[in-house]
């Protein structure tokens, strides 16, 4: 949709380094040190309250830190005021101008920052085209779709070709098709050649299909950071195991068990299937389409597993094979 032609001018050799930053509210206390390499994208993702927003309003110079340091390669942005920082944000409510078209929403910051006119006429046909939004451009907000509205939020926010890009929920007012379709829309303009971007989502497949690295928050701090295979597959605790969505755990107790140290583990999917090994009784069978997921008691374990197989009823016993050599041990219990 959109392509690298519109981040030439600006952003050469740019890092985004937040060191040491800190903001209390009351009840609250966020506390982190990141950084951020040009061209990738970064995904903050956390449960609610977890201070994702925060962090994106510190960078954009919303909100003030108590202490810490906001770069962008050699510009300490704490020192700018947030018009001076080259940085685009979209919101999650899009905040467009209801009494604008969609042209003059695109033109707006460009039309504040004086570009003379036949620029910003280039500049936004460009956006128009590449948004597939020209035919809509006399339209003002309330005619559009929220795909559309959403795209002329993003046209709007990439406008003055700012060095980084912050997206607050993207596609969370969104309905679940059309995040679909447009999720791989804004994956390939945020992948190879795109721009820095920073996404804030409590959606962990956003974060997975969006994003080169997530940092995964935990009441105001980072609970992790990796790519999202490395996160996935090798969480640093059971809590960010747990968030992210694995449900086989083992308590230091239970591992131990096993045969297994005396540690919390990770049982991953691909340590369970269907085999020789002993009887697992079905607590609960779950039929989801493609695959049934199956609640399992095996030696006194409640255990997870999924399979295209849904021949097993509840009270039945599943043959269940299980590897104990791909167990992960984790940090914490
Ligand atoms: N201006 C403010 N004054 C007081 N407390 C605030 C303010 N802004 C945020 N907070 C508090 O800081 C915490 C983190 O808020 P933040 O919006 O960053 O979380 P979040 O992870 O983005 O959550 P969500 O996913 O629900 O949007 C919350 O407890 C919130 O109530």
């Amino acid at each position: 949709m959109v392509t690298a032609e519109f981040y030439r001018w600006g952003n050469l050799g740019v890092v985004l380094a937040l060191q040491a930053l800190r903001k209390t509210y009351p009840g609250f206390s966020l506390e982190l040190s990141l950084s951020l390499p040009q061209g990738q994208t970064l995904a903050l993702l956390g449960p609610s309250g977890s201070g994702k927003s925060t962090v994106l309003r510190l960078i954009a110079g919303l909100e003030t830190p108590d202490s810490g340091s906001i770069r962008m390669g050699e510009r300490d942005l704490l020192a700018l005021p947030p018009e001076k920082r080259r940085v685009g944000m979209l919101f999650q409510d899009f905040a467009l101008f209801p009494h604008l078209d969609v042209y003059e929403n695109i033109a707006f910051g460009l039309r504040e920052a004086g570009w003379p006119a036949e620029a910003i006429r280039r500049r936004v046909g460009l956006l128009l085209e590449q948004t597939h939004l020209t035919p809509h451009a006399r339209k003002r907000p309330h005619l559009l779709s929220g795909g559309e509205r959403q795209r002329v939020a993003l046209a709007r926010a990439m406008a003055p070709g700012p060095d980084l890009l912050l997206l607050d929920e993207p596609l969370g007012a969104l309905d679940r098709r059309l995040r679909e379709a447009l999720i791989l829309e804004l994956r390939a303009l945020l992948a190879g050649g795109g721009p820095t971007a920073v996404v804030v989502t409590h959606d962990q497949q956003e974060a997975f299909l969006l994003a080169d690295q997530v940092a995964v928050m935990r009441e105001g701090r980072l609970a992790q950071v990796g790519s999202p295979e490395a996160l996935y597959h090798r969480p640093a605790d059971a809590w960010v195991a747990r968030f992210l969505g694995h449900r086989n755990l083992l308590t230091p107790e239970q591992a131990e068990r096993l045969g297994l140290p005396p540690r919390a583990h990770l049982l991953p999917s691909a340590a369970l299937g269907v085999g020789e090994g002993a009887g697992a009784r079905v607590l609960e069978r779950l039929f989801l389409g493609e695959r049934t997921g199956y609640w399992l008691d095996w030696q006194g374990l409640r255990l997870y597993h999924e399979t295209p197989d849904g021949r097993w009823r509840e009270g039945e016993t599943l043959p269940l094979s299980l590897d104990l050599g791909r167990a992960v041990p984790l940090e914490g219990a």
